[in-house]
């Protein structure tokens, strides 16, 4: 039986892979998470989803192990998850009425090789008023967000257009992750 671990402290990128009936543990990966503000959006994602795989995978080295890292960019700057609820009021007047891309790294390690890819979503948000801004913050579920927005709870009210793969907003490009999987020789049900 082949060990799945998911290298992340993200209740949703958990429940989305739990969504698929696999099974698979928890490791929470504390690494750095800072990164060279040179680098591209892509390179900066699938760095860092690759730090969180090296890290669990450093100790379970005969499993195969899921890293992955979102943000947010928009007009060139990369947004992580907001401090507190100034930094989400700020990010969240910027993504107003604009079109901003959503970049989600994954990296699987696997016991003998090993494959990092990135997927790119554009979301487009609506005009958002002061007031739409104040009581979305009011709801908390900005602050542990990249981008200060969870398109898959209330945040989902501000989204006029998205174009690419929604699961990869929320955390985990699912069906990319899967295929990767398979392609590295883990052993799926289906
Ligand atoms: C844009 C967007 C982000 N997010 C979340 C996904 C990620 O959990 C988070 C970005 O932070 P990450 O640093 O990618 O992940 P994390 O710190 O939550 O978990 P870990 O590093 O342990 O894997 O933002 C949503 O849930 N919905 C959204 O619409």
């Amino acid at each position: 039986m082949q060990t799945l671990i998911l290298a992340s402290s993200s209740p949703r990128r958990k429940e989305l892979l739990e969504s698929l009936q696999l099974n698979f543990e928890i490791a929470s990966s504390d690494v750095d998470e800072s990164y060279n503000p040179e680098n591209t959006p892509e390179e900066i994602v699938m760095d860092l989803a690759e730090r969180k795989a090296k890290h669990v995978s450093q100790v379970h080295p005969d499993a195969f192990v899921i890293g992955s890292d979102t943000i947010v960019v928009a007009d060139g700057q990369v947004l992580g998850k907001p401090g507190n609820s100034e930094e989400a009021v700020d990010m969240l007047k910027l993504l107003s009425g604009k079109t901003h891309a959503v970049y989600t790294g994954v990296s699987i390690i696997a016991p003998t090789k090993s494959t990092t890819f990135y997927e790119k979503t554009d979301v487009e948000f609506w005009n958002l008023s002061d007031d739409d801004i104040k009581s979305y913050v009011s709801t908390g579920e900005p602050l542990d967000k990249a981008g200060a927005y969870g398109i898959q709870g209330f945040g989902r009210l501000l989204v006029k257009k998205i174009n690419g793969d929604y699961y990869s907003v929320v955390g985990l490009p699912l069906s990319r992750t899967i295929r990767e999987l398979k392609e590295l020789g883990y052993p799926l049900p289906y």
